[in-house]
């Protein structure tokens, strides 16, 4: 299936097609005729899958010597992105170059940074492997660091040309980073999917469980919703693309409370805080509570968690992680509130006191 992200003159297309990465060279060796093809990829999968992308290339003609990178979330960082830069010069990267980020989300948002910013903008694509990436991350031209003030704050808006994504590679995730990027596609069903939503009820412990055509529906639905969102308010300026962030302020909060580290995976972190958030909904009387309970209960059982994600730290020092949030303007933090299952909007009229004293009252 291919799912087209319509932006004008920055339009790209999204293959999600099983088998994809063993056929790259037909997919991609148009984008090698006006300049190189340089590969930057997380070790870990490298190992993995590598060798896959290496023969497919080799039949275009394409040498792959990848830059290989450390897995992890602290990859996302300053310092890597100063050495990625360096050695990416050093191999006299071109703007018609197209620079391909091979791995998860971490690798997407820092390589596509990179690519945003090197000579003032190479080329890039996406070849996203894991299930968070595929859903999510590899769409929609958000890229980022992190920094020791909060999460994704030094970035940029820099769309790729193509993604390639192949539900296959999948079967080698581990079930935890496998469960984490789920909790995205679950969002879209509770962002304005309710059937989707059911869906996931339905059919989310036989996907963890391994099966890749249920995988592969996951990630052409989730693509296509997100293509839809990213195409209608690219930069977020419209409360549209921002309903992307249902779970994230507190997502993000709880992410920098555990220092970015693997004790709490982003998806998790997502997980937990859309629980958080159709809970705060219920408190404010915005949506029911068997809402929220149907959510809790659907994350529960496919064991992502729902309440504060096992940190032990309080409200207060929660919402201070907020400060930077980006969807801050004009001293107002907008929330993603929810009216019911599908039903998310942005609410301006939340004050932060409420959600430190919200948050003082959940469980860890
Ligand atoms: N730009 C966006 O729109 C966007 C959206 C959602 C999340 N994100 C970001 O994405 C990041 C999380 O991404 P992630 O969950 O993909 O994490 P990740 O990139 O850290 O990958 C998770 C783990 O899976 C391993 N891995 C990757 N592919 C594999 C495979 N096929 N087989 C075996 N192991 C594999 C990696 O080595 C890593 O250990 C966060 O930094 C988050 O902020 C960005
Ligand atoms: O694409 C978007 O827009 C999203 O919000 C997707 C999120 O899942 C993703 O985690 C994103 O990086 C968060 O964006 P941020 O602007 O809050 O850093
Ligand atoms: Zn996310």
């Amino acid at each position: 299936m291919i799912v087209p992200v319509e932006l004008g003159a920055r339009r790209y297309d999204v293959l999600v097609e099983a088998g994809a990465l063993g056929a790259a060279d037909r997919h991609l060796a148009g984008f090698a005729r006006g300049g190189r093809l340089v590969t930057v990829a997380d070790e870990r999968v490298w190992a993995l899958h590598g060798d896959s992308f290496i023969a497919a290339l080799a039949r275009a003609g394409i040498d792959v010597r990848p830059v290989l990178l450390p897995p992890g979330e602290a990859t996302k960082s300053w310092a890597m992105l100063a050495d990625l830069c360096d050695r990416l010069l050093a191999l006299e990267v071109e703007r018609a170059d197209h620079i391909v980020a091979f791995g998860g989300g971490v690798i997407g948002d820092l390589v596509g940074f990179a690519a945003a910013i090197l000579k003032r903008g190479c080329g890039f694509i996406q070849v996203p492997t894991t299930l968070l990436a595929q859903v999510d991350s590899s769409v929609g031209g958000k890229t980022a660091i992190n920094t020791p003030a909060g999460k994704n704050l030094v970035g940029a808006f820099h769309q790729p040309a193509f993604v390639l994504a192949d539900p296959l590679v999948l079967a080698t995730l581990p079930r935890r980073d496998l469960a984490a990027g789920y909790a995205e596609v679950v969002k879209y069903g509770l962002i304005d999917d309710p059937a989707f939503f059911a869906w996931c009820e339905a059919n989310g412990l036989a996907l963890l469980d391994g099966d890749t055509a249920l995988m592969a529906h996951a990630v052409e639905r989730s693509v296509a919703a997100k293509a839809r969102i990213v195409a209608a308010d690219e930069r977020e300026t419209a409360d549209l693309r921002a309903l992307l962030n249902l779970g994230h302020t507190f997502g993000h909060a709880l992410e920098a409370e555990a220092g970015f580290s693997d004790r709490l995976l982003h998806g998790e972190a997502v997980a937990a805080g859309m629980a958080l958030a159709f809970r705060f909904s219920a408190e404010r009387e915005l949506c029911s509570v068997a809402d929220a309970d149907r959510v809790a209960t659907h994350l529960s059982a496919v064991g992502l968690p729902t309440g504060r994600a096992g940190l032990a730290s309080d409200g207060a020092r929660l919402v201070a992680h907020m400060a930077h949030d980006k969807k801050k303007s004009a001293g107002t933090l907008p929330f993603i509130l929810v009216r019911g299952i599908g039903q998310a909007f942005v609410d301006r009229s939340v004050a932060l006191d409420d959600v430190a004293a919200f948050l003082d009252r959940q469980p860890n």
